[in-house]
């Protein structure tokens, strides 16, 4: 822990997600997640972009709370599927990331490897309570296999497949998913705005 003069919100519902997060930012800022506070109204994500989302969840929670708020808005782009899931990849299928992977696996029938890449995104918003915003993607490239596998990660982690590795997702250790993932690649290049946080600029 630094001689921090501001914590820093993790404003995400997603344990997969805080997870990750807490593991990359390490001992680097003072982490509060929501689960530490007392309920917040969960903000409407009605943007057509995850930068758009991402921006709107951690402003409507940085200013419920006083805190600087980071929030991800993430999701999984298909190209035989037109982007699909995308902005809605949490909202693909009711029930739980288990029925949202399978209800893709059967939308990707009979379509064959080379056609079966897809990307998953990342937008970093880190917003202030006064207003001001920052925000920064990742992007990881790779394809849908024909099975689910592997039981570290999250949701379609156990469907994607890494280039090169042969191996999901979710068969990636964390350290090894982040070194990979939208989300380390977003998040370190929102770093040096998070340590400035810890020096109040
Ligand atoms: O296999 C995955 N590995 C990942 O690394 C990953 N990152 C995001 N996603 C999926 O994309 C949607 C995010 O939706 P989302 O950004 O609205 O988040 P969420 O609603 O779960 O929580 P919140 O942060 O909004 O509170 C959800 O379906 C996630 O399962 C991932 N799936
Ligand atoms: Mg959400």
């Amino acid at each position: 822990m630094t001689t921090g003069t501001s914590k820093l919100l993790f404003a995400t519902t997603n344990k997969g997600k805080l997870r990750e997060l807490r593991e990359l930012v390490g001992d680097s800022v003072e982490v509060v997640s929501l689960g530490d506070l007392p309920p917040i109204p969960e903000p409407e994500e009605d943007g057509d972009t995850f930068e758009a989302n991402a921006v709107k969840k951690a402003l409507e929670y940085a200013r419920a709370t006083g805190l600087p708020a980071l929030a991800d808005d993430s999701g999984l782009c298909v190209d035989a599927l037109d982007g699909q899931p995308g902005v809605l990849s949490a909202r693909y299928a009711p029930g739980d990331d288990k029925a949202r992977y399978q209800k893709l696996l059967s939308a990707l029938t009979g379509v064959p490897d080379a056609k079966r890449t897809a990307s998953f995104r990342c937008a970093l918003a880190l917003a202030w309570p006064d207003g001001r915003t920052h925000v920064e993607e990742g992007r990881c490239e790779g394809r849908i296999g024909h099975a689910p596998s592997g039981t570290h990660g999250f949701g379609y982690d156990p469907i994607f497949m890494f280039p090169d590795s042969g191996r999901t997702m979710a068969e990636l250790t964390p350290e090894e998913k982040s070194a990979v993932s939208h989300r380390g690649a977003a998040f370190r290049k929102m770093k040096p705005r998070l340590l400035m946080l810890t020096t109040g600029t």
